[in-house]
């Protein structure tokens, strides 16, 4: 069994993995981390989640600066499910020891660094680990994760839009001179366990945000090779992601040759369903499956995909635990196709 650690296991996303972790056959749950300054210092994760009582009751364990740098001889894989600050600084003491580095966070995932700094609001100061990071796209970027010793796993919202987009790209079907236009709506488990006003029961109604710079344009586009339009949006439900995309083909562009795109990226993928009806949000919350329909206007060219994920999952821990799966040698979808408890 391989040894892990999460540390920000008690967030939304790091208690996703501990649940996951816990069944897998081939990974052993270790030890849970929080900040040294957690409010829920050596609690326990199912005091916290209590759907966890009885099946969870590892303790949260406050990460000091000793145990930082010990991190990486203890464990053969850490999970970091911190904000991307905490990764920011905390990488160089992680990496180049004995343990792969799963970063939930966003604080690898943008190479450049003046388009990281204008989007993060801070300056990345790690450029050669930037550098070496490989971005977890897991469906994609399969031969360099399995090589990889510091994954980026990908944004949820980049995640739905970058599974919809990157067969028709990858198939060269897209016209050159419009940008994708991604519309996407998100629960609001998307913004993390901390209160926030704008995150608050009263507060939240569907509204679009971060319009025209939202970090994860940058994201989106570096990874797909091409400029899109992103606007999120935050919606009254506790999870899921629903990205409608609509984009425009070359001319001559059939259904077929739509078809044939993501059937050949996505046929053999059990994670990707290739549907035969508009997906919804309840269809794939609590799964880490990605749900994919699309309809093309052959006339004018124009094609509308919907993309479905749960954010927490596959947007998420589920794609961190992909990622996982592929670098030890696993299958991709180990552990990945069982419905959340
Ligand atoms: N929620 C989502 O849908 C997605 C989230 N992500 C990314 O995954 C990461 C975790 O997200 P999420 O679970 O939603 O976030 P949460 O806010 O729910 O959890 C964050 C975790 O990190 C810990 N933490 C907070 N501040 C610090 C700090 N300064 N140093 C160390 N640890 C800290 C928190 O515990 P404590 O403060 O008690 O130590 C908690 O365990 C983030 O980087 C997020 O951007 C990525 C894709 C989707
Ligand atoms: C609803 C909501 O607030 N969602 C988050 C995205 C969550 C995510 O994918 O995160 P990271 O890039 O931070 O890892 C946001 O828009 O900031």
């Amino acid at each position: 069994m391989i040894k892990t650690a999460i540390v920000g296991a008690s967030g939304y996303a790091g208690a996703e993995l501990a649940a996951m972790l816990a069944r897998h056959p081939e990974f052993e749950l270790s030890t849970l981390y929080v900040s040294a300054g957690s409010q829920d210092a050596n609690k326990s994760l199912s005091e916290l989640y209590g759907r966890y009582a009885g099946l969870l009751d590892y303790p949260l364990i406050p990460l000091d600066e000793q145990q930082l740098s010990e991190l990486g001889h203890k464990f053969e894989l850490v999970f970091l499910a911190t904000p991307h600050e905490a990764s920011h600084d905390w990488m160089p003491q992680l990496v180049g020891k004995q343990a792969v580095v799963m970063d939930l966070s966003g604080a690898f995932r943008i190479k450049d660094q003046a388009v990281f700094a204008r989007y993060y609001g801070f300056e990345h100061h790690q450029p050669g680990l930037l550098k070496t990071a490989v971005y977890g796209l897991a469906d994609w970027n399969m031969a360099q994760i399995r090589e990889a010793d510091l994954v980026a796993v990908p944004g949820c919202y980049p995640t739905a839009s970058l599974t919809a987009l990157k067969p028709l790209h990858e198939a060269d079907l897209l016209d050159g001179a419009q940008w994708p236009v991604i519309n996407a709506v998100s629960g609001v488990s998307g913004a993390g366990r901390k209160a926030a006003l704008n995150s608050s029961f009263c507060e939240v109604s569907l509204q679009a945000y971060g319009v025209l710079g939202h970090r994860h344009q940058p994201e989106i586009a570096s990874h797909l090779g091409r400029e899109v339009i992103f606007t999120p949006h935050l919606g009254n439900f506790k999870r899921g992601i629903l990205a409608t995309i609509t984009c425009k083909m070359k001319d001559g562009v059939r259904l077929q040759d739509v078809q044939a795109a993501y059937e050949q990226a996505y046929a053999h993928n059990p994670l990707i369903r290739l549907r035969k009806s508009w997906p919804k949000i309840d269809e794939v919350a609590g799964t880490n499956f990605v749900d994919l329909y699309w309809k093309l206007d052959e006339t004018s060219g124009h094609l509308v995909v919907t993309s479905a994920i749960d954010n927490l999952l596959k947007g998420a821990a589920g794609q961190a635990l992909q990622c996982a799966n592929l670098r030890f040698g696993f299958s991709a979808a180990l552990g990945l196709m069982e419905e959340r408890q």
